[in-house]
């Protein structure tokens, strides 16, 4: 189920702009993927369409798309999870004052991602210990779970 974010704002337009050139999720970078995370509850969420042009075997889309799109979403949560930790409103900010940078990704591909539908990405809260989070994800297509994630994110100091 498509869950509305209408209402919701996406933690990457909440870093500061001279953090917001990220390839695969700033606000700033007009070229590239702009991947939207979202907190629900205790979950995070994300939405993507691949492009054609991101093509692996005809009609299943590429690997490294696959990773690029779990990495962005991984540091996006594990930000939004410091957030909820810290008792920091996504709601009233504007920009928040948490950005982490992957240390360590690691993807299982489980089944080959359909070319042509929207992606869902999930991340869930492992633990944070200091400015090391540990976020799981999974990457669903038709409902099916086609790679599934694990990122080491570093909060990056002030
Ligand atoms: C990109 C970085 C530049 C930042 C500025 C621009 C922001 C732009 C943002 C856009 C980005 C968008 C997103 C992207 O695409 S990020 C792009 C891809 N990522 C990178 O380029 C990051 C490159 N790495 C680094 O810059 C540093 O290594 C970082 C910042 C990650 C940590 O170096 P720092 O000196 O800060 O901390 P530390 O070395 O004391 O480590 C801290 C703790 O973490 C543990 N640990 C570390 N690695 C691993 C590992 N592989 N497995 C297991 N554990 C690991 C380590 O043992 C320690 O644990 P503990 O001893 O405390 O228990």
């Amino acid at each position: 189920m498509h869950i509305n974010t209408k209402n919701l704002k996406a933690i990457q337009d909440l870093y500061p702009d001279e953090l917001a050139h990220c390839y695969g999720c700033g606000k700033s970078n007009p070229d590239g993927f702009q991947l939207k995370t979202y907190l629900v509850g205790d979950e995070t969420i994300a939405y993507f369409t691949p492009q054609p042009k991101y093509t692996a075997l005809p009609g299943s889309v590429y690997g490294g798309l696959i990773a690029s799109i779990l990495d962005c979403h991984g540091t996006g949560s594990a930000a939004a999870f410091v957030c909820k930790n810290e008792h920091i409103s996504l709601v009233d900010a504007t920009t928040i004052p948490v950005r982490c940078v992957t240390a360590l990704l690691k993807i299982d591909f489980k089944n080959p991602t359909p070319m042509g539908v929207e992606l869902e990405l999930k991340g869930k809260l492992r633990s944070i210990e200091g400015r090391k989070i540990w976020v799981d994800m999974t990457l669903t297509a038709n409902g099916i779970i086609c790679a599934t994630g694990e990122i080491l994110a570093i909060r990056l100091k002030d």
